[in-house]
């Protein structure tokens, strides 16, 4: 079963050279803030190039059951009529967010200072990923959460009455506990305090800056010490959404590892917080030229031209880079299997409680496909064959995982032999038109 019914299986075969122009949808990071800031503001929020993938939908309907009215006016244009800081209602059923763990753990933030209670689940993905990293920090503001055993949903979480602020050093590196602790601070009297010891991807703040919270961020030894003045009153914006780094991490991928490809991926972030793939690749040997920088929505962009790299050579995946690229582990570990050597990344576990275990998906992808991989815990290291070294031949299993689906059929795209997908429907969730947008640049993609 899928995440939306029956399962799609898919397959893809050893491709022509791709070409042309690839036009990848929205932020998917991006969208879902553009949505619920644009909840937490009094008047109505703009927003042009919003990813329509499933995540960001489930976000818009939660808006909603929280009192925002959220219109869409056309492809990618919508308006979100906010309520301000502090002014959801409680919702009149349990809010499910599907797939998405931004979607969930965001939303739990934001309600978490607020007098009410909700109820969250999601599919049976979001049911296995774990919630006390964001419930955690909210109880210190004075919520309360009540999930299955090991912090899973269904969850339901009491906001608190009289919430206090709090100061909070993030254990883990992540984006989702951050901007869940910012957005319950917005309606906690006084200072809230994050600390990151790693920089994770920085749209919260971009973002809170933007609908005019008083925030602040100061680099210091303990790392990004982030404050922000609770209680603002948060003016609407007009958020023009920039294209997804992570979504076109898939055609350039694949460019690189088909023969005779050539494309350009316009407008692709250049946000030092979301980067780390690309500047991987760069060191790999990838020939990535980048053209036209510039700013767009608030983000610096450029325009990618990819061609087909056949001397890419395996590297050691600097530690500290892993969360700018966090997502881009799946595809890269592809990659890494058409390059010469050892790809070795260290300081993935976050890996682990994804989608799916991406630690294991790739591992056991790959190998189906004749690749060697090596793992641990924290580590992935693909043992490359080179350009057109990959055997292919293989089904891999999704595991209701987006990255896992796409990056396999990348994969087969450049293997010997096809290479199939046991589920692509959960591609809809990030990337709805990744079949049109591959066949188009000349990917053979069957259903089936
Ligand atoms: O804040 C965000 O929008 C995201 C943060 C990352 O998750 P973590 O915060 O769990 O690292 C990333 O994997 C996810 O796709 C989107
Ligand atoms: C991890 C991801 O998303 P989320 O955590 O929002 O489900 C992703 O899109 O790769």
């Amino acid at each position: 079963m899928s995440a939306h019914g029956e399962a799609q299986p898919m397959t893809a075969h050893k491709s022509g050279p791709l070409k042309g122009r690839a036009e990848v949808p929205g932020d998917k990071s991006i969208s879902h803030r553009a949505l619920i800031f644009g909840a937490m503001a009094v008047g109505e929020t703009r927003v042009t190039g919003l990813l329509e993938g499933q995540d960001v939908l489930d976000t818009a309907k939660a808006m909603q059951a929280f009192g925002a009215e959220v219109t869409r006016h056309g492809q990618g244009e919508w308006s979100v009529h906010g309520v301000g800081v502090g002014g959801f209602r409680e919702p009149a059923d349990v809010i499910d967010c599907g797939n998405s763990g931004t979607g969930v753990r965001l939303i739990m933030g934001t309600m978490a200072t607020t007098a009410m209670t909700a109820t969250f689940t999601g599919d049976a993905s979001l049911r296995k990923r774990p919630m006390g990293r964001v419930t955690d920090p909210l109880s210190l503001f004075g919520a309360r959460a009540y999930g299955r055993a090991g912090g899973r949903l269904p969850m339901t979480v009491v906001g608190a009455a009289n919430p206090v602020p709090v100061r909070y050093a993030l254990p883990v590196a992540s984006a989702q506990v951050k901007s869940a602790v910012l957005l319950a601070g917005l309606n906690a009297p006084g200072q809230t305090v994050v600390i990151e010891k790693e920089p994770t991807r920085d749209h919260s703040e971009r973002m809170l800056l933007g609908f005019g919270a008083a925030l602040t961020v100061e680099k210091t030894a303990e790392g990004n010490v982030i404050t922000l003045t609770g209680r603002p009153e948060l003016r609407p914006q007009t958020v023009a959404v920039p294209r997804d780094p992570s979504s076109a991490a898939f055609p350039v991928c694949a460019a690189l590892i088909v023969e005779g490809s050539d494309i350009m991926v316009p407008g692709v972030s250049q946000n030092l917080t979301r980067n780390g793939l690309y500047l991987t690749l760069v060191e790999m040997g990838a020939d990535i030229e980048f053209q036209n920088p510039r700013e767009e929505g608030g983000e610096p962009v450029a325009d990618l031209r990819v061609r087909f790299s056949p001397g890419l050579k395996g590297i050691e995946v600097p530690e500290e880079r892993a969360p700018s690229m966090i997502d881009e582990y799946p595809v890269l570990s592809v990659v890494a299997a058409f390059a010469e050597g050892k790809t070795v990344m260290r300081g993935v576990k976050e890996l682990r409680v994804k989608e799916s275990d991406r630690i294991d998906a790739m591992a056991r992808g790959l190998e189906a496909c004749g690749v060697t991989v090596e793992e641990d815990e924290d580590t992935l290291i693909v043992h490359g064959l080179g350009a057109g070294g990959v055997a292919g031949g293989a089904t891999a299993r999704t595991h209701l995982d987006h990255r896992i689906a796409m990056s396999f059929l990348v994969c087969g795209m450049a293997s010997k032999k096809p290479v199939s997908v046991d589920d692509a429907s959960p591609i809809l969730t990030s990337f709805p038109i990744f079949e049109g947008l591959m066949t188009g640049l000349g990917a053979t993609l069957r259903r089936g």
